[in-house]
């Protein structure tokens, strides 16, 4: 097991790649802080998981995007599993809409939640873990986004770039502290997030036509890697982004 006694802090861990992630680093041995949104029901589930993994959970329902949440969270989860080792920020939402006659709601609720609440969250987990001293890890969930684009996503984009670049420059503010800071860059997973896009067969099958592995992702993909970043294996990454798409990315031709 890869995080034996470590406790690892998951943001939007209800469903998708939240969920795959804790659930995998409760199987490697950590117990699991949840931070989870409007979703009782799939709280539940994750946690049953967890325990029946012989781990501990904590949940805090909180929107990321509230700037309460993130010590609320953070502090909470402390208390309970003794302590954090690692932080996960990977919440976020896109929802697809066309730039021209992009509604402020829809852009400033994205930014919110995708990257101002990546901006606190990660803040108090590092705060937490130098605190605690004894270093630690933090890793934001960006995406193939922060360096590609589309068309109904340019308030979505932006965001995956910007959690990109904050993991590189709190990897030189936390460096002396022993706190490492990382990106995941995930292609395309078949998650909620883009249930309703990929509901179209032409846009299923086009962006499956241009991942060389010949599948999108699963959850579990982008939940292993976190658990690299995470474990003592990726003890001298840091600022670093850890691109998991399946090839999709370099395939021009
Ligand atoms: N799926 C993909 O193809 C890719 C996803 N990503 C990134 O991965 C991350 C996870 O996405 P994915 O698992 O696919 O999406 P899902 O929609 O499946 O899950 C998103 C999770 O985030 C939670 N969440 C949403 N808004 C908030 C909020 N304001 N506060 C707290 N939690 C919130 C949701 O909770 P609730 O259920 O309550 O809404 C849910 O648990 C995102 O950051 C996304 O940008 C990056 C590249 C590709
Ligand atoms: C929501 C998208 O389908 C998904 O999220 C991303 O970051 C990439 O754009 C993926 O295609």
């Amino acid at each position: 097991m890869l995080l034996e006694g470590q406790k690892v802090l998951i943001t939007g861990a209800s469903r998708g790649i939240g969920r795959a992630t804790a659930i995998m680093c409760a199987r490697h041995g950590a117990d699991v802080g949840l931070n989870v949104y409007k979703d009782p029901d799939a709280t539940a589930d994750v946690v049953a998981e967890i325990e029946a993994l012989g781990r501990k959970a904590f949940v805090y329902d909180g929107d990321v995007a509230d700037a309460t949440s993130a010590p609320a969270f953070v502090k909470g989860a402390a208390a309970a599993l003794g302590g954090v080792t690692a932080f996960v920020s990977n919440a976020g939402i896109c929802p697809f809409h066309s730039f021209l006659d992009m509604p402020q709601d829809v852009f400033l609720r994205t930014l919110n939640v995708n990257y101002t609440g990546a901006y606190y969250m990660c803040q108090a987990a590092a705060n937490q873990m130098v605190e605690q001293g004894g270093g630690g890890s933090i890793i934001a969930v960006s995406s193939i986004s922060a360096l590609v684009g589309g068309e109904m996503q340019t308030h979505y984009t932006p965001t995956k770039a910007g959690v990109h670049s904050l993991m590189q420059s709190t990897a030189i503010a936390l460096g002396r502290y022993g706190i490492r800071c990382n990106s995941v860059m995930p292609g395309t997973v078949a998650t909620d997030i883009n249930k309703d896009d990929l509901a179209d067969p032409a846009k299923r099958e086009y962006m499956e036509k241009r991942i060389p592995l010949g599948r999108m992702g699963h959850p579990d993909d982008i939940a292993k890697v976190v658990v690299f970043l995470a474990s003592d294996l990726s003890s001298y990454v840091t600022g670093a982004s850890v691109l998991t798409d399946g090839g999709m990315f370099v395939n021009l031709q």
